[in-house]
C-alpha cells in the first residue's frame, strides 16, 4: 500500500501553515511534505512533527526571488555560490527535521539563454549536494515541471530529468516522479513508470487536468498504485493537489488507505 504524505503547502490551506500538521494527523496521515520550511526555525517545525506523530518526507531547496520569476537557482550559471548556500541550508533543515529526501530546484531558463549551460551548472551543483548529503544518508530528487505550471523551467519531460540524473551519476540522486506533470507532458504513465524503474525515489499525485484529488480526471490512480505495489516501490507518495473545496471533505479517496 502506498505511503501517502499530505502536502501541507497545497492541502489544509484553509488553516494557517503551522496548524496544518495537526489537521493532517487528524485526517489520518503519518507523513507530510511541503515546498519550503525556511520561514520557520527547523526546531519549531520538528516540534510540530513530533507533537502529532508525523514524519517529514520531502521539502525543496529555496526558490530564489519568486517575484522576479525565479524558481530555483541551482541551474543558473555564475550563481553557484548562492545555489550552494541554499543547498547547505537545506541540509541543515533536513538534519533537524529527519527528512530523508530533498528536492533540488533547477531554474527557469530565460528566453535566449543556453539550456546546455544551465544543464551543466545544474549537474555540478547537484554533484556538490550529493557529496554533502551522502554521509547523512539523505537522497536528492529532481523534478520536471509542465510548462502550463512553470513555463521555461529547465526540466519539462521526465526524460529531461532522467538525462540529468544519469549525467550526475551518483547513487543518492533520483527522479521525483510527479504524475500530474508527467501526464501533461509525457503521458503513457504505465510504460513511463516501467522505464523509470529504480530511478525515482519520490512520487507526487494529483488529478489531470485540474490538479485536484486523485479520484477524478483522466488518470486511473488505483491502477497506478497497484502497479507501484507490484513493483515493490517503498518510497512515499506526496498528495500535491489543490483540494476542490475543504480539504477533509475531499479525502474520501484516502479512507481505504488510512
Ligand atoms: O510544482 C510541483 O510539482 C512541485 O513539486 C514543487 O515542489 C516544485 O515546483
Ligand atoms: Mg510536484
Amino acid at each position: 500500500m502506498p505511503k501517502f504524505a499530505a502536502n501541507l503547502t497545497m492541502m489544509f490551506n484553509e488553516l494557517p501553515f503551522l496548524d496544518r500538521f495537526e489537521a493532517a494527523a487528524k485526517a489520518g496521515f503519518k507523513y507530510v511534505e511541503y515546498l519550503w520550511p525556511y520561514e520557520f526555525p527547523a526546531a519549531e517545525l520538528k516540534a510540530k512533527l513530533d507533537q502529532f506523530g508525523l514524519k517529514q518526507v520531502l521539502f525543496n531547496t529555496a526558490a530564489g526571488d519568486i517575484s522576479q520569476g525565479e524558481w530555483g537557482l541551482s541551474a543558473i550559471p555564475n550563481r553557484e555560490a548562492e545555489a550552494r548556500r541554499d543547498i547547505d541550508q537545506a541540509l541543515e533543515y533536513a538534519l533537524v527535521l529527519g527528512c530523508p529526501t530533498v528536492h533540488i530546484m533547477a531554474a527557469v531558463v530565460p528566453e535566449g539563454e543556453s539550456r546546455q549551460a544551465y544543464k551543466q551548472t545544474f549537474v555540478e551543483n547537484v554533484r556538490y549536494a550529493s557529496e554533502k548529503f551522502k554521509p547523512h544518508g539523505i537522497n536528492i530528487c529532481l523534478e520536471a515541471l509542465s510548462p502550463e505550471v512553470k513555463p521555461n523551467y529547465l526540466l519539462k519531460s521526465q526524460f529531461d530529468t532522467l538525462e540529468i540524473v544519469e549525467w550526475v551519476d551518483r547513487d543518492n540522486v533520483f527522479v521525483q516522479l510527479d504524475y500530474f506533470h508527467a501526464q501533461n507532458v509525457d503521458g503513457n504513465l504505465s510504460r513511463l513508470t516501467d522505464r523509470l524503474r529504480g530511478k525515482f525515489c519520490h512520487i507526487q499525485i494529483a488529478s489531470v487536468p485540474n490538479r485536484h484529488e486523485p479520484d477524478e480526471g483522466e488518470i486511473n490512480y488505483q491502477y497506478i498504485f497497484d502497479k507501484l505495489d507490484e513493483m515493490g516501490y517503498q518510497g512515499y507518495v506526496g498528495c500535491e493537489y489543490k483540494p476542490r473545496g475543504e480539504t477533509v471533505a475531499g479525502l474520501g479517496w484516502f479512507e481505504k488507505y488510512k
